[in-house]
């Protein structure tokens, strides 16, 4: 038995629960006298759920594959081999579940050996090798592709990418080694780095072929084919293919560069794995691929033993399947059909409102404000939006039509309601407008259409108690940016029904977004997490920490944007009125920063001004210095966040035991879905359980379920 088949022996008793892929190999004559072709196709069976993965006993299954083309290539029995995928998937990478149940850094370092070992002899065939990216490739199925001669790819393949960095790993079957010097580092920068801390973003088939990662694309329905055609072409040397020659000057050093500062700008150097990966792109600037898969080897083991990439499973698998079938959403089947919206208030959620449920429910949407002037900016708003989309080639001049004609605005709400079956109401944030709104929406709207409210803070039981039918009412809490923020809290009221919950869930569903279910608590669960974190921060600040203290000691947490500038984008106004309605409902711990009034009844849009001269960073304005008024009582940094970390593991603690949400596991959803809480620290309860704060304020963790140990 070879090293590598020993090795990937040893290592199948780590990996009890693989679904394991097969390789078959096929022969067959290509066409224009190119000679008998050995093609593998990989395949774990016909179940799509399952995408094909690479554990030690598939890559074991590779290898004895490789084993027989290798013979047959050195007797000259084969001109070539190919390497392809069952209908729609390619491959998507490792077998994560198994490799987040290592313990040890040799199994790790095994693993990652295991893979280059099998991989690489792709490349060292007495016979050119091809890749043919047929369906979904992600990671080492990427990877596996990189390490043969040439590739082709399908137009319809529908989702590419080395996602590993977005999971808290670097590419480490030969990603970071190999995709630099085929492509330059730029380009692998953009894909390895860029695309990954963005939300794993994915490319298309063509996008591959532009990059230069395929050398030929294809349609999908004959994709195989047409890869087959070009590949005898290539072979009997009707084509040639020619590659652009890589860069190997300063601009390798300034892409890396670039790189490290997009890391910086998304974890702020509070996550390994961008970091590694851009020493390893570094390092491969020599053309030593040996050089560059140990250091992957070593990368991967390391990475692989530490948090973040557990960290890292655990937040994809919340958005991907508790963000997808959420917990507690009454049977479907009770929901009622929506074939007409209505939305009251035409203001800065409403307008947004109003463009999302046009665009996914593709219904008659109708709008009303309390003055014409308005109504009118915000169907403005709506077909401006309409126009950008058909601007930048999202949807078609038909859509576009159809569209600005399925959105209207009237100042009747009996005109407009009258037939509306869904009524969202986003005017302001006052119990008594609210109620006021409901109460004209009851008497003019069909007795069966919900009633929902997109209150941030309001009591949703409150906002029903005087209407004939408070069971249809609910909470549908979008978050601002709408299109951007996925998360949608749904609030249960004391007397909402099946019924109407059902159809919030539904809607809620075609609507894309990740809901979450909530009980009626004090501004439900971000807004009130936010709160008590800015209202800690604010208060260390009128004790007397400096604003710039108070900033830095949140720093190593690597969240996405900083206390203060977060307060910017929210509007201190409204953060304001938040701690206010929050004040009033648990006035023991959470207060109303004086320094925070002054800044807003100064009309203060928030603590910083930005300079061209230093790079647009936030400098503290001073006349917002000159309005603070603070105590004597100076902290560290680390009191600092300890402050903070403590009152939020306090305020969760107590949410779980009110039952705002079912788990543990919703308030990470809501958190990674609503305020951009980064994957890399998967979770705020996990995190707070790794730095053992909730066991120090609760006396207990709160141990969500799907967060495996770290390795001690
Ligand atoms: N701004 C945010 O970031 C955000 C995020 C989530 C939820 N919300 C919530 O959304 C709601 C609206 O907030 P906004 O920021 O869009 O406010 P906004 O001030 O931009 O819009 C409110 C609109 O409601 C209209 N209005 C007031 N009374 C009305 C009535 N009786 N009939 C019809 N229209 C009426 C106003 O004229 C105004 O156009 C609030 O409850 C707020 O808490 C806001």
């Amino acid at each position: 038995m070879s090293t590598t088949a020993e090795l990937l022996k040893g290592a199948a008793e780590l990996f009890p629960d693989e679904v394991v892929t097969s390789a078959h190999v096929r022969h067959f004559e290509l066409p224009a006298g190119a000679g008998r072709f050995a093609l593998i196709t990989l395949d774990n069976g016909f179940d799509h759920t399952k995408p094909t993965t690479f554990g030690p006993q598939s890559l074991a299954n590779l290898n004895t594959a490789i084993d027989q083309v290798e013979a047959e290539a050195a007797n000259g029995e084969i001109t070539g081999v190919g390497i392809t995928g069952k209908p729609f998937i390619f491959a998507v990478g490792a077998d994560l579940k198994g490799v987040e149940l290592l313990k040890k850094h040799d199994e790790a370092l095994a693993i990652g050996k295991g893979g280059h070992d099998v991989f690489k002899r792709l490349s060292e065939l007495a016979v050119p090798t091809f890749a043919y990216y047929n369906g979904a490739a992600m990671g080492g199925g990427v990877e596996v592709g990189l390490h043969c001669t040439y590739r082709t790819v399908s137009k319809a393949l529908p989702a590419f990418s080395l996602p590993e960095v977005f999971l808290g790993l670097v590419p480490g079957w030969g990603g970071c080694a190999i995709l630099p010097n085929l492509i330059g580092a730029e380009k692998a920068v953009s894909v390895i780095i860029e695309n990954s801390l963005n939300q794993n973003r994915q490319l298309k088939g063509k996008q591959v072929f532009e990059l230069g990662i395929a050398d030929a694309l294809f349609e999908g329905a004959d994709f195989l084919e047409q890869s087959l055609i070009w590949t005898a072409s290539v072979l009997n040397g009707s084509v040639t293919v020619e590659r652009p020659a890589i860069d190997r000057g300063e601009a390798w050093d300034q892409a890396v560069a670039k790189g490290r500062l997009v890391a910086d700008s998304k974890v702020h150097g509070a996550a390994p794995a961008a970091y590694r990966a851009l020493d390893i792109i570094e390092a491969a600037k020599d053309g030593d691929l040996q050089k560059g898969f140990d250091a992957e080897d070593q990368a991967l083991a390391d990475l692989i033993m530490g948090g973040e990439l557990r960290s890292g499973i655990y937040a994809f698998n919340l958005v991907q399947k508790r963000g997808k079938r959420p917990a507690g959403a009454p049977d479907k089947s009770l929901a009622r059909p929506i074939t007409k919206v209505g939305v009251v208030g035409a203001g800065l959620m409403a307008s947004q409102l109003a463009l999302l449920f046009l665009r996914r429910l593709e219904v008659p949407v109708v709008l009303t404000d309390i003055d014409q002037e308005r109504v009118d900016k915000g169907v403005g708003y709506v077909h401006a939006e309409i126009e950008k989309l058909l601007g930048k080639g999202r949807i078609n001049q038909d859509k576009a039509n159809r569209l600005k004609g399925l959105v209207s605005g009237v100042l009747d709400k009996a005109e407009g309601f009258a037939d509306a079956d869904f009524i969202i109401e986003a005017v302001f944030e006052e119990m008594s407008v609210k109620q006021k709104v409901f109460a004209e929406v009851e008497a003019v709207a069909p007795a069966h259409a919900i009633l929902a409210t997109n209150t941030s803070s309001l009591s949703v039981s409150e906002m029903a108690s005087k209407l004939q039918h408070p069971e249809r009412v609910v909470g549908f809490h979008f978050f601002n940016p709408v299109a951007i923020l996925p998360l949608l809290e749904i609030v249960r009221g004391e007397q909402t029904d099946d019924a109407s919950l059902a159809t919030a869930f539904g809607v809620a569903k075609k609507l894309k977004k990740t809901a979450v279910l909530t009980k009626d608590a004090p501004a439900f669960v971000v807004n009130r997490i936010l709160t008590r974190f800015m209202g800690e921060i604010q208060n260390v600040i009128d004790e007397g920490t400096s604003v710039e203290t108070a900033e830095k000691a949140i720093e190593p947490l690597g969240l996405p944007m900083s206390p203060l500038v977060l307060l910017e984008l929210v509007g201190p106004a409204i953060g304001l009125h938040v701690s206010e309605t929050l004040n009033r409902a648990f006035p023991e711990r959470f207060t109303v920063s004086p320094n925070l009034k002054r800044v807003v009844e100064a009309g203060k849009r928030g603590f910083y001004v930005y300079n061209a001269e230093n790079g647009f960073k936030p400098e503290l304005d001073p006349e917002v210095a000159a309005l603070l008024v603070q105590g004597e009582s100076v902290l560290t940094e680390e009191q600092v966040r300890d402050r903070v970390l403590d009152a939020v593991a306090q305020e969760i603690g107590l949410m779980l035991e009110e039952g705002v949400v079912a788990e543990a596991q919703d308030i990470d959803l809501c958190l990674i879905t609503g305020a951009g809480w980064p994957f890399h620290l998967g979770g705020i309860t996990p995190y707070l359980d790794r730095e053992g704060v909730s066991e120090r304020v609760n006396g207990k963790r709160f141990l969500a379920q799907g967060v495996a140990s770290v390795p001690a």
